[in-house]
């Protein structure tokens, strides 16, 4: 199954969480379980990735889940529109983002991120994260995702428009 950040076109592949044009960036990518209605990432930290020794650091996590959730908003409203990505690259950016630290997610261990869209709605896509590590579940997110068109950050250009 190719992973819903492989159907971005280039120009919006820079992402440092999740464009596979960045070479410096997390290139995470994310998986679409259209029977289940679900997404899932899985991503290892580096050992630089610390908080405190032996745990992960919240803006790592902040951003996997905000790349996670980009990727679910646009394979959900994909489904709900009947839409292949493949011939319809869906884009989405983060208007908010949610983040609630349950308890420290140890560093070392596969984390897996878990989606799901609670709501799909014109161009907006709430969706709701889980992320567990090692089966615990350590961190909550929620976002909201509007989607782009081509003019998305020209100049002149409104938000969103295309
Ligand atoms: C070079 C290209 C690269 C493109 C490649 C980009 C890849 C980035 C992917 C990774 C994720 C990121 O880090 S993205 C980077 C961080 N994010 C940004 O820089 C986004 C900056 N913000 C914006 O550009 C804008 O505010 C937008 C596009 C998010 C929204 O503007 P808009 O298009 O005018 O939206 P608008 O009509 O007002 O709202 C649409 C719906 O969303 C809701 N909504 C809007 N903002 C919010 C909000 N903060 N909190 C809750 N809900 C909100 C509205 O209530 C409405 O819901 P309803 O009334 O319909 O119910």
């Amino acid at each position: 199954m190719k992973a819903v950040q492989l159907y971005y076109p280039p120009e919006w592949a820079h992402c440092y969480g999740c464009g596979y044009l960045n070479a410096q960036g997390l290139r995470i990518e994310t998986h679409w379980h259209p029977e289940r209605g679900e997404s899932e990432t899985r991503f290892t930290p580096k050992p630089y990735h610390t908080a405190i020794p032996g745990f992960v650091y919240g803006g790592l996590l902040a951003s996997l889940v905000d790349c996670h959730s980009t990727a679910t908003a646009a394979a959900a409203k994909a489904q709900a529109e009947g839409l292949s990505l493949e011939a319809h690259p869906l884009r989405f950016v983060t208007a908010s983002l949610k983040v609630d630290y349950l308890k420290p997610t140890p560093l070392g261990p596969e984390l897996l991120l878990v989606g799901r869209a609670r709501e799909v709605k014109g161009k907006k896509v709430v969706v709701e994260t889980e992320l567990f590590a090692e089966g615990v579940l350590t961190v909550r997110g929620e976002a909201v995702l509007v989607q782009i068109g081509e003019g998305f950050g020209r100049s002149g250009s409104a938000p969103g428009g295309g």
